[in-house]
């Protein structure tokens, strides 16, 4: 599929109703996209209302963590309207084990990494930043940052649990129709995995970026007016934006050709993840949904959200992608078969070498 081709990967989870929702359950509620369902959506997964924080974040999020300590960068996102469930999915509660999020958990796996691999020759440096409005500025170097904040070296999860809590205290909440509790921002964590090998003095450094994206509701459907107006159409442009980066990254990868310009100026939020959505990096893409039949078109604007990642390539570019491939497997096999029959001439080289060899022993012992 091409989420794995390009490393961009794309999960969907359904959150349970509400009370309220509960309440007022109406003839329907939105249809799940399934595993494997090429008629509707196909994303790589797809978690039910009754998957666990801890099922989630296994199957959808661990692997990021062997990857950023191998010192590449990540990204995971938590796409999806207001009330789909996108902090509980990124945060949930932290101090409650079960109900973690991905967060928590990433930053106790490295903890857990660092306390079983640190040695006086291997060290370890973690910083963390923490941010939910987002400013940008270039530095003089024009490397974009965000403003207002610094990143804080840690040495314990519990370290990490207060840089978050702290930059939650300046988060702006706004009041609108679709949920009072909305926070209309997007919210960025940065963890930052430095090593150190004193002995090999080999260097790796891996950066991955949390991020809680502002609710991707319709603009119309929210009655907002004003500032937050204002708000809802930057956090609705930079979705847009974010979209439209990770879209040409697909087409980077998979297609032949000239390779298509990937607009990371066009936003705030992709000018900071631009060094975390390209090249090597890994990104994870999660949709959260919500099942109530009343979010029914917000919930299809989500699914279409992630389905244009994954159905970013036309048929043609599939056949051109499979013949590629097919090219570099002949390619590979032409290069094995070559160097068997370069191994082949080795062994009789030997053989005959060995032969002489023990001729003139031979000849000697006479
Ligand atoms: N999978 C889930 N299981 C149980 N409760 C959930 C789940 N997902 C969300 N909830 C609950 O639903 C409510 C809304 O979720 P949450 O705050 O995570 O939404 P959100 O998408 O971050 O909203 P916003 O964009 O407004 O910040 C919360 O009370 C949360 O605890």
């Amino acid at each position: 599929m091409a989420a794995d081709e390009c490393k961009i990967k794309v999960v969907c989870r359904v959150r349970p109703l509400n009370d309220k929702e509960e309440r007022a359950r109406s003839k329907s509620v939105v249809k799940f996209p399934s595993d494997h369902d090429d008629k509707d959506y196909v994303f790589d997964k797809v978690f039910r209302p009754d998957a666990t924080q801890e099922k989630v974040y296994i199957e959808a999020a661990k692997e990021i963590v062997e990857y950023v300590l191998k010192g590449y960068n990540g990204t995971i996102f938590a796409y999806g309207q207001t009330s789909s469930g996108k902090t509980h999915t990124m945060q949930g509660v932290l101090n409650k084990e079960n109900e973690q999020g991905i967060i928590p958990r990433i930053v106790q796996d490295i903890f857990n990494h660092i306390s079983t691999f640190s040695t006086s020759n291997l060290q370890f440096e973690i910083t963390v930043l923490s941010k939910t409005n987002l400013a940008v500025r270039d530095d003089k170097n024009r490397v974009p940052s965000v403003k207002g904040v610094t990143e804080c070296v840690v040495s314990s999860p519990r370290e990490v649990f207060k840089t978050i809590a702290d930059g939650k205290k300046n988060r702006h909440t706004a009041v609108t129709n679709m949920n009072e509790h909305s926070s209309r921002s997007h919210s960025v964590f940065l963890i930052n995995v430095k090593q150190n090998n004193v002995e090999t003095e080999e260097k790796l450094k891996g950066q991955l970026y949390l991020v809680d994206l502002a609710g991707s509701e319709n603009v119309a459907k929210t009655d907002a007016a004003g500032q937050m107006l204002n708000e809802a159409i930057n956090n609705n442009l930079s979705l847009f934006a974010l979209g439209n980066v990770i879209k040409a990254l697909v087409r980077k990868t998979l297609t032949d050709g000239p390779k298509p310009y990937i607009p990371f100026r066009d936003s705030k939020l992709t000018r900071i993840l631009k060094e975390s959505l390209g090249g090597n990096a890994r990104t994870i893409i999660i949709l959260c949904c919500s099942p109530a039949s009343i979010s029914e078109s917000q919930t299809k604007s989500t699914l279409k959200f992630g389905q244009r990642v994954n159905k970013e390539l036309t048929a043609e570019e599939w056949k051109r992608h499979y013949e590629k491939e097919c090219e570099k497997a002949a390619r590979l096999e032409k290069q094995l078969s070559l160097a068997e029959a370069e191994s082949e001439q080795w062994d009789k080289e030997r053989t005959k070498l060995h032969q002489q060899i023990d001729e003139q022993v031979n000849r000697q012992d006479i």
